[in-house]
């Protein structure tokens, strides 16, 4: 089938389309996992794990499946993930990422490393809320500038990854050695020592990401810098990479406004659970004192359901957001976001749910990955190993 009719109905696909469009080094870092990439199969295998109990002859005639998220509200579920360096999957990256999310009316999270500046995705989608995300750098002068000029540029929330002390070990990116292409730079840190220059340095070594890493981000970062960010914004701050009870209990206590559970798309630790097996962990510990959203894995809008049954109050979503901006733009965007949309009401209207309050624990059930005899979805290593071919 020719390449240009094909319209894709799922975010597999979108992932296929958009591999057969990249180039390898850049296709390779947004898909990639880290190690042996087991936590990334597993992340999507969680959900396969988990099926869904529903309810019958329940009048869905009229559903609304929109939510509120922080004081926010949204048309559904659903947060775009911060994902570095959009301009790679296309020449309007972020922006047409938040153009997109404010059609759509859901919130975008813009990632430090972006490749337009926090100002540039601000002003382009002015009615779209915002949050935006922060690494800790071992220059602090760095990250507050970015906080005060997240909070000028009127992004609703910061986002502090704390799973990232150090870079994962993504194998693709060491083989490739990835860098930021010449013609993109960082949009944050023109004229800064946070500038794209670290990336390029030691590109003959490996991976460009991993020693720009090494180089500025500060690994000695602890809960006492939670309280240090604290004392510098009025912003909530929401902690990005909780996966256990008893971080969530620190969470807590150190007054943060939300959690994501995340296990940064399998991009660090190899070998952790699936961020869906951490959800119900982290819900019991946190004692409804505040929301806790999840990403890592979600594919489908029947996982948004999974998540929320589970105690999720939303989904974050990371590279099927890229995977539509790779395809075509802010169109690929928009229509990855009413896939995600348009399954999710299919799904809430199956279990037999009229609003996203509905969706309770008793909709889930969880089983063993013996009774499923498999560990991944044949339909899914089909699709990425022969893109479009099988198109
Ligand atoms: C290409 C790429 C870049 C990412 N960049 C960032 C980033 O800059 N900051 C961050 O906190 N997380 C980053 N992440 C992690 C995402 O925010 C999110 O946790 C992850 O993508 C969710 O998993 P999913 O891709 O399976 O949806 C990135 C992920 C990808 C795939
Ligand atoms: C620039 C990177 C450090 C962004 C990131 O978090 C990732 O690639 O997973």
């Amino acid at each position: 089938m020719d390449e240009k009719q094909f319209t894709p109905v799922n975010t597999y696909e979108y992932q296929a389309l958009a591999k057969s469009k990249l180039p390898k080094m850049i296709y390779d870092y947004y898909a990639s996992g880290a190690d042996d990439q087991y936590t990334l199969e597993d992340n999507m295998a969680g959900f396969r794990r988990i099926r869904l109990r529903p309810r019958v002859l329940v009048d869905i005639s009229v559903q609304d499946i929109s939510t509120t998220l922080l004081g926010i509200s949204s048309s559904f579920p659903l947060i775009i993930a911060p994902a570095a360096m959009q301009k790679m999957a296309h020449p309007q990256g972020e922006i047409a990422v938040a153009r997109s999310a404010a059609k759509n009316k859901v919130i975008m999270t813009l990632s430090s490393l972006s490749t337009y500046s926090l100002e540039e995705v601000a002003e382009s989608s002015p009615t779209g809320p915002k949050w935006f995300q922060l690494y800790i750098y071992k220059d602090r002068l760095v990250t507050r500038k970015l906080v005060e000029r997240a909070e000028k540029a009127g992004y609703k929330a910061l986002v502090l990854t704390v799973d990232a002390q150090r870079l994962g070990r993504r194998e693709a990116d060491i083989h490739n050695k990835f860098t930021l292409p010449q013609h993109l730079t960082f949009g944050n840190f023109k004229n800064w020592t946070a500038s794209d220059d670290k990336i390029r340095t030691k590109k003959s070594q490996g991976s460009g990401i991993e020693s720009y890493f090494a180089t500025l981000m500060d690994p000695s970062v602890t809960w006492k810098d939670i309280a240090w960010l604290k004392t510098i914004t009025k912003l909530p701050i929401i902690l990005k990479g909780i996966t256990t009870a008893e971080d969530a209990a620190k969470a807590v206590e150190s007054g943060v406004a939300a959690i994501i559970v995340s296990n940064h798309g399998a991009r660090q630790l190899d070998g952790m659970l699936a961020t869906i097996d951490c959800v119900e962990e982290v819900v019991g510990a946190v004692r409804s004192l505040i929301p806790v959203f999840m990403d890592s894995g979600v594919r489908r809008g029947t996982d948004i359901i999974k998540a929320l049954a589970l105690g999720a109050q939303a989904v974050c979503v990371g590279r099927p957001i890229l995977w539509g901006l790779a395809v075509s733009g802010e169109d690929g965007v928009d229509d990855v976001i009413n896939l995600l949309r348009n399954e999710f009401h299919l799904g809430m209207g199956l279990v037999g749910c009229r609003s996203v309050n509905e969706i309770h624990r008793r909709m889930v059930k969880r089983q063993n990955d013996s009774c499923l005899g498999v560990s991944r979805s044949p339909k899914y290593d089909e699709r990425l190993s022969q893109p479009i071919a099988r198109l």
